[in-house]
């Protein structure tokens, strides 16, 4: 998925020039795919019992935050499947003649993957409905009075969409879907078995207490775990002996600027400009931006979702406020007005 400001290096969004790292490391079978064990059974199931029947399976929906795994249980599901796979998005598809020219060119049995579909068009929404249901597309030639529907035929397939928004989908296009799968954060421990099966790939030895370390501060995300790994490495490989032990983890995140609960330099101007200059809050989104000379949406989008999730901010309806545990995160006693709130973050529930 893009993002606002795609850039640092704890953002879920992947960076352009990432790709071919992430794909180094992308699990090919469904076996490979570390933790989310319930939707990993439920999928089997439905391909297995698919492939038993010799038929496509139902159309899947898979939903989550970004870089949790979604794009790379798409491509599991064509591996397991054994079939074609093509890949677009929602915002790609800018007309509905684009959605069918894709659509009338699939295989038989392919997967069609589409990434940010609750950000599709709503005409090409409306052709995928039949797609979708009679494999079959009903493509307007002409405009006005003389415009005429040509029927054209779709091989059976099946559609992969994901969202990080299953809230924006339209009632029939989810009602469309057969599967939905919802990817939580992954838990640390999780990480550390993701961390040390991508150091193997990577060629690093990381220790047990290096991946701990890592694992921490990735904000219960793969693609950040897997990102802060590769920044490690270098940092062993130049300043060390090679090795991603606890020691070098640290220095190097230190280096990065990412510290113990995965909070870069702007998480904490957010925090610091909020204690700091406002008291702890509540202040407005715009003057909170202004305070750390960020736009408004990156700030939104990029640093409050994790701050939120991890009990540092709270958005009231008066405006951002400061937790008690942002105030002792930064080292700052909670003045006595500010309720003691959540003893440690929950950092790794997610409801949809
Ligand atoms: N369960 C997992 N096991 C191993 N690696 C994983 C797992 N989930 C994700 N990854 C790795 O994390 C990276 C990001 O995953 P992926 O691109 O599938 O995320 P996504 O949910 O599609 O993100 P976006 O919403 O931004 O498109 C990939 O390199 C992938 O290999």
């Amino acid at each position: 998925m893009t993002a606002p400001e795609a850039d640092g290096l704890v953002s879920a969004y992947a960076a352009p020039e990432e790709s071919d790292a992430e794909a180094t490391l992308r699990p090919k079978r469904l076996s490979e795919f570390i933790a989310q064990h319930r939707v990993r059974e439920q999928l089997e199931l439905l391909l297995h019992g698919a492939m038993r029947r010799g038929s496509p399976p139902d159309h899947i929906l898979l939903s989550g935050s970004p870089g949790l795994g979604k794009t790379t249980l798409a491509m599991i599901v064509s591996a397991e499947l054994g079939v074609g796979l093509r890949l677009t998005s929602g915002p790609a598809i800018e007309r509905s003649g684009d959605l069918a020219a894709i659509l009338t060119s699939l295989s038989h049995g392919d997967v069609l993957f589409i990434d940010e579909i609750h950000r599709m068009a709503r005409p090409a929404e409306e052709l995928l409905y039949s797609a979708m249901e009679d494999f079959r597309v009903d493509v307007v030639v002409g405009k006005g009075p003389g415009a005429t529907a040509i029927p054209l035929d779709v091989e059976p397939f099946t559609l992969v969409g994901a969202t990080t928004r299953a809230g924006l989908l339209t009632g029939p296009m989810r009602d469309r879907f057969g599967f939905v799968g919802h990817l939580d954060f992954y838990e640390p421990a999780e990480l550390e078995v993701l961390l040390h099966r991508s150091a193997r790939i990577l060629g690093v030895q990381v220790t047990p207490e290096g991946a701990t370390e890592i694992a921490g501060r990735s904000r219960g995300t793969p693609r950040i775990a897997n990102r802060l790994l590769r920044r490690v490495r270098d940092f062993a490989e130049v300043r060390a002996d090679g090795v991603v032990d606890a020691t070098v983890a640290k220095a190097a995140l230190r280096v990065y600027d990412v510290d113990d609960l995965g909070l870069d330099r702007l998480d904490r101007a957010v925090l610091v400009a909020l204690v700091d200059s406002f008291g702890g809050g509540p202040v407005g989104l715009s003057t909170l931006a202004v305070a750390v000379g960020e736009q408004p949406d990156t700030v939104e989008e990029v640093c409050e979702p994790f701050l939120v999730r991890a009990g540092l901010l709270a958005r009231t309806p008066r405006g951002r406020v400061a937790t008690a545990g942002a105030w002792r995160h930064l080292g700052r006693k909670p003045p006595a007005t500010v309720s003691s709130g959540p003893a440690a973050p929950d950092l790794f529930s997610s409801e949809p």
